[in-house]
């Protein structure tokens, strides 16, 4: 962040604002279609060289910039802000200013929306006002002072907004930490959702990741602009896993991704090859990319859905990017022209199904969309990639051109997201469609109608039972008694419907993650085996029952979380440590991460196993046989868990290390490495972070600890059956851990990245964070473990 203080004060930005708004007032009250007499050009000169500190009058064009319009100029001045480059522009008349691109990027704003008001609006003073808070520190407070009439009026989004539209992210945090403790000001989902707007036009994805998560502790759900901006944040910061997450937890949201934040996604992955240290998923992130854009051509939509896309094309002409797809899945192409075709009415034609539990004939209609653009990106680059993939890239484009058709509505009558649930079923996570089968789902086609037979069903046998199930200690509790045996089936058949929906969504893109990862009782490795007793599972898995083994501190917390000492063999600790050091050397490190939630740490992956390492060399010898045993853990840990009879979520890996780096200075704010809401039984998301720190010559005053903080769990606040649902259902799948909230800075434990110490701990409920390191590089390799979403 500069820290240049800007030439003009407060006070004389005001003046100066007031001043031009009074004239502006006068000439119109003379003549109220008289145009005001500061032209456009002229304010935007004024504005900008007023931020500048420049003097004012000050004539200049737009094509003094070379540039056709105010847009384009904007787009221009947002490209350079993006590198962080102060840039010198040469002037018609030779004259050369020197440009604060973020400032300009201001004074750009303020130009827009006076564009949009007419006049210098107040809207205008609140930008320009927080380039002062921007800028300098010291006037932060005034600047904050500035803004408070807008607070006052309980409108705290619109200032956030203005951050996010100024590009400026530090305001738009700076004013939410401010403003959250004030009694007098409410803040909601909007106020957040544009704090992570403006975090992630700023590429801070862990910010906006953070602000999620604050949503989540003051109880405000968040909504689709939160969750497609936190999406797109990580995508493009090609923390792409991130985002594929949030993707597959958006249905828990009661969300629905839109074409935009699948383009996010595919976008992401298609980028991935060009980033350092990315190389090994070279072919592979391109393929996960048509993957992704299957899946979102088979993901249902709702009417709700459709209604918010309708809006959102209306308001922004998005209309020619989105299709509109009305194909079965196995003569897709041959239905899209048809079907494709204009003045065909409503453009859709039922495809029928039988329910093979009563014979009856249901419509499965599949409601297919996709984002031509989202394809066309995946076509570039496959057409752009090795010879073997380029016809994939032709024929993707060919898609896409075929599929373009006018958006249709899907006609009212119709229950809209219908799909085939055996289809789905048949990607499912391994074991899904045994649960399912519990549910009574039996494994045979089922669609959104057969859904909510099921749903019925059970609701009707429950509500026979009523007094098995009701009452203290009960599955419900006895505040259900209140309700007459009516109310109590409907309402119970409502949830179940909307759950097994949500379920059924989550199969649909969990799939994406299957692919890239192995069930770990498919990796057991004798090490592993051999270190992981019972207690260990117990540490994680159930912390109150665990008896202090290790160590004890973290035990003490009750955190689930596990340090091992001495079990890695030290040789091929330090063996390990040197290759990192010589990848380093070797260029093979990520750049400097800008994040000022780890800034200055740098990283590189390490994919030691599946499809496409296979003798490519790429991950050296100790690294690999290190990767190789610690991702024996997980199974190692169901195993045990198996054993003891404790319940336990079924754990996938990603054969793929993270090797992170943090040098002098370098720190990880507080944070969790999964977020997430949810009470769905069947998240195939994070669940275990394993870290094995590689450091030989770690000595007491390097910095560079572990921090792990006391994690409070709170009861859900929500009344009703909430995480009782699956056993209601009876399924037993649940193991989501939505209930965290957290008091970091209270009581923590700090752990020494050691060499060879291995620390365990669940990704959804630890708060932890890396102390500065002092040390030149202080390493650890960490993988990530996901949830199978299927019960032991
Ligand atoms: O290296 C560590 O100790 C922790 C790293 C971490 O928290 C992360 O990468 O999310
Ligand atoms: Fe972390």
């Amino acid at each position: 962040m500069s820290k240049k203080r800007p030439a003009a004060s407060i006070a004389s930005l005001e003046r100066e604002i007031a001043k031009l708004k009074k004239e502006n007032a006068e000439l119109r009250g003379e003549d109220p279609k008289k145009k005001p007499r500061v032209g456009r050009n002229a304010k935007e000169a004024y504005v900008t060289c007023l931020l500048l500190g420049q003097e004012y009058p000050f004539s200049f064009e737009m094509d003094d910039f070379g540039a056709n319009s105010t847009d384009e100029l904007h787009a221009s001045f947002r490209e350079n802000l993006r590198d962080g480059k102060e840039i010198e522009f040469t002037l018609k008349g030779g004259k050369k200013v020197e440009a604060n691109l973020r400032v300009w990027s201001l004074g750009i704003a303020v130009r827009r929306e006076e564009d949009r008001t007419k006049l210098l609006s107040v809207p205008a003073l609140w930008r320009t006002t927080l380039a002062l808070l921007h800028v300098d520190d010291d006037v932060g407070s005034a600047a904050e002072a500035q803004l408070r009439p807008l607070a006052a009026r309980n409108r705290p989004w619109q200032a956030i907004r203005s951050c996010a539209d100024a590009s400026a992210w530090p305001c738009a945090l700076e004013l939410l930490e401010r403003w959250r403790s004030r009694a007098d000001l409410r803040l909601g989902t909007w106020t957040y959702s544009s704090t992570i707007v403006a975090c992630g036009r700023g590429d801070q994805w862990q910010h906006s990741m953070a602000v999620l998560s604050r949503m989540e502790e003051v109880r405000l759900s968040a909504d689709l602009i939160a969750m497609s901006a936190t999406i797109s944040s990580c995508a493009a910061a090609a923390q792409w896993q991130r985002a594929l997450r949030y993707l597959v937890e958006l249905p828990q949201a009661k969300l629905e991704a839109d074409a935009m934040t699948y383009h996010a996604v595919t976008s992401a992955l298609v980028k991935l090859e060009k980033i350092p240290g990315m190389g090994g998923w070279k072919g592979e992130s391109l393929e996960l990319a048509m993957k992704l854009l299957e899946q979102m051509s088979s993901a249902s939509m709702a009417n709700e859905s459709w209604k918010t896309r309708d809006e959102t094309c209306a308001k922004e002409v998005t209309y020619s990017r989105v299709i509109h797809l009305t194909v079965s899945r196995e003569d897709d192409e041959d239905k899209a022209d048809k079907f494709g075709s204009p003045g065909q009415a409503e453009g859709q034609r039922p495809v029928w199904a039988t329910d093979q539990r009563n014979g009856q004939r249901i419509e499965v209609t599949p409601t297919y969309s996709v984002a031509v653009h989202g394809r066309r990106a995946v076509a570039a680059a496959l057409g752009a990639s090795s010879p073997r993939l380029r016809p994939l890239g032709a024929a993707t484009l060919l898609l896409a051109a075929s599929r373009r058709a006018p958006l249709r509505r899907p006609s009212a009558s119709r229950t809209a997201g219908t799909a085939v649930l055996g289809s789905a079923s048949s990607s499912a996570p391994p074991g899904l469609v045994e649960a399912l089968a519990q549910a009574g789902l039996g494994g045979t086609a089922a669609s959104e109608a057969a859904l909510r037979h099921v749903a019925e069903r059970r609701a009707e046998e429950l509500v026979e039972h009523l007094e098995e199930v009701v009452g203290e200690g009960k599955l419900l509790d006895a505040g259900w008694l209140q309700m007459g045996k009516e109310e109590i089936r409907k309402k119970l058949a409502e949830i179940f419907t909307g759950y097994l929906l949500e379920i059924h969504q989550i199969v649909q893109v969990s799939d994406v993650f299957n692919d890239l990862s192995v069930p770990c009782r498919t990796w057991r490795r004798p090490w592993a085996d051999a270190l992981v007793a019972a207690h260990h599972a117990r540490q994680l898995w159930a912390p109150h029952l665990a008896v202090a083994q290790d160590f004890s501190q973290l035990n003490a917390l009750g955190l689930g979380c596990i340090v091992l000492d001495g079990m890695v063999p030290p040789q091929l600790a330090a063996d390990a440590h040197a290759e990192l050091e010589q990848m380093a050397q070797d260029g093979k490190l990520s750049d400097f991460s800008q994040s000022t939630c780890n800034p200055g740490s740098r990283h590189l992956w390490l994919r030691f196993a599946g499809p496409g390492s296979d003798g490519d060399g790429l991950v050296p010898p100790a690294l690999a046989t290190l990767g190789d045993a610690l991702a024996g853990l997980p199974g190692a840990l169901e195993e045990r868990a198996r054993e003891v009879q404790l319940s336990s979520p079924r754990l996938r890996i990603v054969p793929n290390l993270m090797a992170a780096t943090y040098g002098p200075g370098s720190h990880y704010v507080p944070h969790k490495d999964m977020y997430s809401g949810g009470s769905c039984g069947f998240e195939n998301t994070g669940m275990l972070t394993i870290l094995c720190y590689l450091n030989p010559h770690w000595r007491p005053g390097d910095g560079g600890e572990l921090r792990v903080f006391n994690t409070l769990r709170e009861a859900p606040a929500s009344p009703g059956p909430g995480r009782r649902v699956p056993e209601l259902l009876q399924i037993t799948a649940d193991h989501s851990e939505s209930t965290t909230t957290t008091s970091h800075g209270e009581a923590f434990v700090d752990v020494e990245p050691l060499l060879g110490r291995i620390v365990i701990f669940r990704s959804r409920e630890v708060w932890h964070g890396i102390q500065p390191s002092k040390a030149p590089r202080r390493w650890a390799v960490t993988l990530w473990v996901l949830a199978d979403g299927q019960p032991e």
